[in-house]
Order: structure tokens, then C-alpha cells, then sequence
């Protein structure tokens, strides 16, 4: 998953500045302020790689390196050139709050792709947000008192306040980016689970929980639901003649098309072998009967793009939904009229008119 190397490395170098810090009192001066700041700043800089790349966006490196460079140089001169505390924590402030910022803004930027739940989202943005507001509280405190001490390894309240909340702040950053890692990484298992790999249609799995969904749906608000089943004739012969790829590129080139002939709320998908179901919500089974005419004269008609479906031809089986019926019954129904469709010559359409042995049917499934 891209991000998740950067962001693993942000917390790699978190750890090793959180070492510089902790031993800084036996460190060389260079050891304890300009290294330490200077990894601490590529750390929260790799954070912010690692949430661009997370969500498709250019890492901007280069950038980021520029400015751990000056910050680091920055840090180098406010101790060696001109010794102030103040203008220290005041770089690291404005550093940071920069880091935060570019991060949620890359998050906010894609909006677009947040998938439900948000919470993760939310929690990375409210980890920037205090970053930011801790840093330059921090300043704004140093600012305030100026004889406060310089170190926040001193035991007063303020310094235990700043460096607990500093001590999550990296940790934050990369745990919400790797909760951000693991969605999309359950995502693109339920993606797989519920697409054919070969035809990207939904895969029968999908079908049966989509149909419960919109079964549920038809029956509280009244509307109609209708059911394809859709099966190539002879294509046995195809494999046997021109080989399975070819059989395979037919399977494709069919669902390419009958996904642009569909509605978007329609659901295709590809129930085994050569045989399809589409499942039609708000459409009665005289609008599905158009529907199934116009998607076998379209997969029909022959085309360069899709040379795969020359001579092709289907047989339709149309069903429709009635109360309480499970999709197991209307796909019987469905089967029922794909069987006769096969049986009176193929290459047709036929459909199961409603209430048609129904509890035949349940009894069947
Ligand atoms: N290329 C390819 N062929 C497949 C795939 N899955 C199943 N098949 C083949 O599809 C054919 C399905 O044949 P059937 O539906 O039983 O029969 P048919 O030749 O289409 O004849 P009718 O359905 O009676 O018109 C079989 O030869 C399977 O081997 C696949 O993923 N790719």
C-alpha cells in the first residue's frame, strides 16, 4: 500500500529522536538540538510523505527535504549565531504546525475518496489540529514567561503537559495513518470478495446480499424490483473452436456493454461460467422486458471494439419481484423462464409472470 514505508520510516525516526532527546544532557550540543530537531522534523516530514502518497497525491520529497534542511539550518543559527530559545521553539512551532497543516489539507483535498466509516479521518485531523495548537501554545507560553525554563525535561507542570502530549503527537500521526492503511486494505478485500476477477461484474456473493438489500427496499416503499438471468448460447462451442481466451475476452466484452447499457442503480453481476443476472430496481418486468430487448440487440450487435461477440447470442430470462419473496425465488423464477427461453430454441427472451407458483418455487429453494 503506498504511504505505509514513509510512515513506518516517520515512526523509525521518531524513535531515534525521542532517543537524542532523552540522552541530550550526555550528548554534544550538535547531537541534542540541531540532530535531534533535524530527525524529529524529517520524521513528522516522512508522516506527511506518507499521508500524500496514502491518497494518491505527489510526495513533494524534495520539498519536504528542502525544508527540514533550512529548518534544521534555522534551528543551527537561533543556537550557535544568535542563542534564543524562544526563536527555537518557535521554528520547531512553525514547523510543525506547516507539517500538520499540509497533511490535513492533502486529507481534506480528497474528500472525495473518504469512505465510510469517517472517524479515522476525523482522528488524524484532530491529531493535527492539537499538534499545531500544542506547538504554539508552547510559544505563546515560552513568550508569556520568559524565565520559564528552556528544557521540557524540567519537572514542573507545564513542561510534564507539553512533553506527554509532544509524546503522542508522532505516534498519532502514524497510527492514523496505518488505522487509514488497514480501511483500505479491508476495503480492497471486500472489493475482491465481491467482484468476478474476470469480468468485474459484482460476483454472486454480492448479487445475494445486494437482492436482500433492495428486496427489503422494494418492500417498504411499494416499488417494483425485477430480475434478468442472462445466459450465452452455445458457448461451449467458442471455448472449443477459438480457444478459452477467446471465450474469456466474450465474457468481458459482454459485461463492458451491458454495463454501459445499464442504469447505474442497476446490479450486474456474474452468477458462474457464462450466465449473468441483472437485478433492476424501481423497474416493473414490462420496463425489464425493454430493457433485456435492448441489452441483447446492443451485446448483439457486433462492433471492431468488441470482435469477441461476433455470432454471439443470448438467451434472457425475465422475473419480477412480489412481496416477501426471497431472492432465491425470484432467481428460481428467473431460471424457470431462462430454461424455457433454452428449451424453445434460445437466442430469445421470456419472462415469468408475477405470482407464478410461487410456493412451487419456495419449495424448490
Ligand atoms: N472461457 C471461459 N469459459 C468458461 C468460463 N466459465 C465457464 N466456461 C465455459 O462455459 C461453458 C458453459 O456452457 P453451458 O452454459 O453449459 O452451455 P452452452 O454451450 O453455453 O450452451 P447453452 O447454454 O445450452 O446454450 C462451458 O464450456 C464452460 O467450460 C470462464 O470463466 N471462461
Amino acid at each position: 500500500m503506498p504511504g505505509t514505508r514513509e510512515l513506518i520510516a516517520s515512526a523509525a525516526l521518531g524513535v531515534a529522536a525521542n532517543l537524542l532527546y532523552a540522552f541530550g544532557r550526555h550528548l554534544p550540543p550538535l547531537l541534542a538540538y540541531e540532530l535531534a530537531n533535524g530527525v524529529y522534523a524529517a520524521a513528522t516530514g516522512a508522516a506527511f510523505i506518507g499521508y500524500r502518497l496514502l491518497f494518491g497525491r505527489k510526495p513533494c520529497a524534495s520539498a519536504v527535504a528542502i525544508a527540514v534542511a533550512f529548518f534544521t539550518a534555522g534551528i543551527a543559527y537561533f543556537h550557535y549565531l544568535v542563542d534564543s530559545h524562544l526563536a527555537r521553539s518557535a521554528l520547531v512551532a512553525l514547523f510543525q504546525a506547516g507539517v500538520c497543516a499540509g497533511i490535513a489539507t492533502t486529507l481534506l483535498q480528497a474528500r472525495r475518496e473518504w469512505r465510510k466509516p469517517y472517524y479515522t479521518k476525523l482522528f488524524v485531523l484532530a491529531v493535527c489540529g492539537l499538534i499545531a495548537a500544542g506547538h504554539l501554545a508552547r510559544v505563546a507560553w515560552l513568550w508569556a514567561a520568559p524565565d520559564a525554563p528552556t528544557s521540557l525535561l524540567e519537572p514542573n507542570l507545564w513542561s510534564v503537559a507539553f512533553l506527554s502530549a509532544f509524546c503522542f503527537a508522532l505516534p498519532g500521526l502514524v497510527f492514523g495513518g496505518l488505522l487509514l492503511v488497514h480501511r483500505r486494505i479491508v476495503a480492497m478485500a471486500e472489493e475482491a470478495a465481491n467482484r468476478d476477477f474476470l469480468t468485474e461484474a459484482w460476483s454472486r456473493r454480492a448479487f445475494f446480499e445486494t437482492s436482500r438489500r433492495e428486496m427489503a427496499r422494494a418492500l417498504r416503499t411499494g416499488r417494483p424490483l425485477a430480475l434478468m438471468l442472462i445466459d450465452f448460447d452455445n458457448f461451449k462451442p467458442i471455448n472449443d473452436t477459438l480457444g478459452h481466451d477467446a471465450g474469456d475476452r466474450a465474457l468481458v466484452a459482454f459485461a463492458r456493454r451491458a454495463l454501459s447499457a445499464l442504469r447505474e442503480t442497476d446490479c450486474l453481476a456474474r452468477m458462474g461460467g457464462d450466465e449473468f443476472a441483472v437485478l433492476m430496481p424501481e423497474t416493473d418486468l414490462k420496463r425489464a422486458m425493454l430493457v433485456a430487448t435492448r441489452l441483447k440487440s446492443e451485446v448483439e450487435t457486433t462492433t471492431r471494439q468488441d470482435d469477441f461477440l461476433r455470432g454471439v447470442t443470448l438467451s434472457i430470462g425475465v422475473s419480477q419481484y412480489t412481496a416477501n419473496d426471497t431472492p432465491e425465488v425470484v432467481l428460481k423464477r428467473a431460471d424457470v423462464a431462462l430454461y424455457k427461453a433454452k428449451a424453445a430454441g434460445r437466442n430469445r427472451i421470456v419472462c415469468v409472470p408475477v405470482e407464478h407458483d410461487r410456493d412451487r418455487l419456495r419449495q424448490v429453494v
